[in-house]
């Protein structure tokens, strides 16, 4: 920075990274595309032994990549070593839902997952630390990681719902005919799975209420089933999961947080604007608190002292149809505590 202090490097510790969604966000972190322009990085790659090899690579590729604003990558395989001293924590690595797999199964595998990474991050990680979980069921991910950080205000875990928002934003966008920058207001609530309600109740597409614009039957309608199944279609469509667009979300979502959805690209330059994010309930809009669900959010961005806070835009009208949505999506969610609850995976209340 001419004629200023250099900037203390931001340590950001990616998990999972030596998997597809951590290839295509680590070189965008490095290149200043979630922190800004102008702050230093230093990354920390955190594997299981068997991504090591993996994570080696892509931190050759980094050096080769000579990003100015890359001041270190560091791999781990010690969750205490891999969190040591974080401020931003990407929580990618889980385990994928196998053949003949039950739900439960699932949770309990990822719970041994995120307790002990949540414990980790609780103990060792940097005071102003802000967790991202993208590893799914990532609402009951993050649930389970904050619930085992008792020491960590619990507004610093989130969960990505913001591949979703902008899914949701992209769609409606295509089906108007308009430009994504003259799309606002979309919100996603509830859990990033099929029951998540896609909410055009409150959206305009240059200025006009959305649902005049596509119609009321398909924005509350085909566009749902659309926009909640989406990563089922890019399965079957790409014959893998959705990898970059997953990425470029966790970037927005951090971005958003850090430097404020003012100035974020995706406001179009309006101020006001919101976005997605899941974070825990404090019974805003009726659901529960402490669940990790889906809202819609802004945040003012760093100025200094305490760390910039998600804030939910409060007192939009829920009508009929939205609070049935939200409530079912609401209740999935509730079944997940209890669930991850009854397996001893997060302390009960
Ligand atoms: N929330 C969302 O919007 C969203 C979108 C897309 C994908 N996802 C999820 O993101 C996750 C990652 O997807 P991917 O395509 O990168 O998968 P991937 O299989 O390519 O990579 C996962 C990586 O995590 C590592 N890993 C597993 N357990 C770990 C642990 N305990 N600590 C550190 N690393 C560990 C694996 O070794 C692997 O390298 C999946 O759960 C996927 O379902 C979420
Ligand atoms: O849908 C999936 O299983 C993957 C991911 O969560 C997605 O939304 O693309």
């Amino acid at each position: 920075m001419a004629g200023g202090e250099a900037r203390r490097p931001i340590t950001v510790t990616v998990t999972g990274a030596g998997g597809q969604i951590g290839y295509a966000a680590l070189f965008r972190i490095a290149s200043g595309a979630m922190l800004g322009p102008e702050q230093p990085v230093a990354l920390r790659l955190l594997e299981i032994p068997q991504g090591v090899q993996a994570a080696e690579g892509a931190a050759l590729e980094l050096v080769d990549g000579a990003f100015p604003l890359l001041t270190s990558v560091d791999i781990a395989t010690d969750a205490a070593a891999g969190f040591a001293g974080t401020n931003i924590a990407l929580l990618v690595g889980s385990r994928p839902r196998t053949a003949g797999m039950e739900r439960a199964d699932l949770l309990a595998a990822n719970g041994a997952i995120f307790g002990p990474q949540g414990r980790a991050i609780n103990d060792h990680a940097a005071d102003d630390v802000r967790v991202l979980v993208v590893g799914n069921p990532a609402n009951t991910n993050a649930l389970i990681a904050q619930r085992n950080a008792p020491d960590v205000p619990a507004e610093r875990f989130t969960a990505l719902t913001r591949l979703d928002h902008n899914r949701a934003v992209g769609l409606l966008a295509e089906r108007a005919d308009a430009a994504v920058a003259d799309v606002a207001g979309v919100t996603i609530w509830g859990n990033h799975s099929t029951t998540q309600y896609p909410d055009l109740s409150h959206a305009t597409v240059a200025g006009r209420p959305a649902l005049d614009a596509v119609g009321a039957e398909w924005g509350r309608g085909a566009y749902i089933e659309r926009v909640a199944n989406r990563g089922a279609e890019i399965i079957e469509v790409r014959g893998g999961s959705s990898v970059a667009s997953a990425a470029n979300a966790a970037i927005d979502h951090v971005r958003d947080w850090v430097l404020g959805t003012d100035a974020s690209p995706a406001s179009g330059g309006t101020t006001g604007a919101w976005t997605s994010a899941a974070l825990p309930s404090t019974g805003h809009y009726g659901i529960p608190e402490g669940i990790i669900a889906s809202v819609p959010v802004r945040s003012a961005g760093d100025a200094g002292g305490e760390p910039a806070r998600w804030e939910v835009v409060d007192g939009l009208e829920i009508d009929a149809f939205s609070r049935a949505r939200i409530d079912a999506s609401v209740a999935e969610l509730v079944a997940e505590r209890d669930q991850v609850e009854a397996l001893g995976l997060i302390p009960s209340e």
